[in-house]
């Protein structure tokens, strides 16, 4: 199957590069391939013709989206929109990465696809509107929502914990927001699952939203005590760990309190589940710290 993967050195796109040899990928990355660029984007799908496409280029930093609102939006609300119609020309259908944070946090269940968005930030807000970009676009799709993304690649918070542990004795870490870590390495897998069951029965579960991410849930503080639990397993940096509020640890853009997510519907209509994100957290920091 030929497969566009949109962008190169993100952690997905690099974890679908590890794990997705089994296709013909191709990545469209800057400087060819600009997602602000409308024209761009129907140019690298038209001239590649691909089988599918992987819509894994996003602009993440969270905290940086509120000072750009409008290339943000551009770039993670207008762009899916663009990228559908391209696909929807070729006769690809289009696999789409969207976030937790288009939901407000609030309540301590996982959250499932019907339930209510209700982003609190400018990231959370221009995925939102990204993901109804998509959908209007005439493309056969599946939007995939994940979480708390970590990666021997690219810059993640596992990658920060160890780093600063290298200098640092102790950490203060938030407590108070709770999310599903996932490893970009399962997302690949996951996302390959979603294009084999495409090539053997076309159409499956199209034209709908998923969760994906981790199994089990955590919070930041001690999502890092397991870092560090693993890393010194390892021989490799720890810190000592205190957990905060959120109010202690002033940052531009405010996080849901609460974002975990139910992936029970990915799991029945792929039959591909997450590992429990103990598991996949102990694998990467083997290859960080290794
Ligand atoms: N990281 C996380 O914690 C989470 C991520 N997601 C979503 O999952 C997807 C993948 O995330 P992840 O792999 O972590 O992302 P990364 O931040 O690792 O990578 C983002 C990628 O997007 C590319 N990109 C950014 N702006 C543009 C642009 N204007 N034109 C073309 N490419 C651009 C970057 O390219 P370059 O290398 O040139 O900078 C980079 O390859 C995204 O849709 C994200 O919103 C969802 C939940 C959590
Ligand atoms: C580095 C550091 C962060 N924190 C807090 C800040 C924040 O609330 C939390 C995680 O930090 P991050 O910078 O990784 O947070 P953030 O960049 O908001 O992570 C999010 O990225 C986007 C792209 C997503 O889609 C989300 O799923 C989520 O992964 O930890 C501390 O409390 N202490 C620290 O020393
Ligand atoms: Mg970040």
């Amino acid at each position: 199957m030929k497969i566009l993967v949109t962008g190169r050195e993100g952690q997905v796109a690099r974890s679908l590069a590890e794990r997705g040899s089994a296709h013909e990928l191709v990545f469209a990355a800057r400087p060819d391939f600009d997602l602000a660029d409308a024209g761009s984007i129907a140019r690298t799908i038209e001239n590649a013709r691909p089988d599918l496409v992987i819509s894994a280029a996003a602009y993440t930093a969270v905290d940086q989206a509120e000072d750009e609102p409008e290339l943000a939006m551009a770039i993670n609300g207008e762009a899916p929109g663009h990228i559908g119609r391209a696909a929807a020309s070729v006769g690809a259908p289009v696999v789409h990465l969207s976030t937790d944070y288009v939901f407000d946090g609030s309540g301590e269940h996982a959250w499932r696809e019907e339930d209510p968005t209700g982003p609190i930030g400018v990231y959370g807000r221009t995925k939102l509107a990204g993901e109804q970009a998509l959908a209007a676009s005439g493309a056969a799709h599946a939007i995939v929502r994940t979480a708390w993304v970590y990666s021997p690649f690219g810059n993640n918070f596992v990658k920060t914990m160890l780093r600063l542990a290298e200098s640092r004795d102790a950490l203060n870490v938030v407590k108070d927001q709770y999310g599903n870590p996932t490893s970009a390495l399962d997302i690949a897998d996951a996302l390959l699952a979603v294009a084999g069951r495409w090539q053997d029965a076309p159409g499956h579960g199209t034209n709908a939203v998923y969760h994906f991410a981790g199994t089990g849930s955590t919070n930041w503080a001690d999502f890092a005590r397991a870092i560090f639990d693993s890393s010194r397993k390892r021989g490799g940096p720890s810190c000592e760990v205190t957990g905060i509020p959120s109010s202690d640890y002033p940052t531009k853009a405010q996080r849901p309190a609460n974002s975990r997510l139910d992936s029970a519907k990915f799991a029945d209509t792929f039959g591909h589940a997450a590992p429990r994100w103990q598991e996949s957290l102990d694998a990467t920091v083997a290859r960080l710290v290794g």
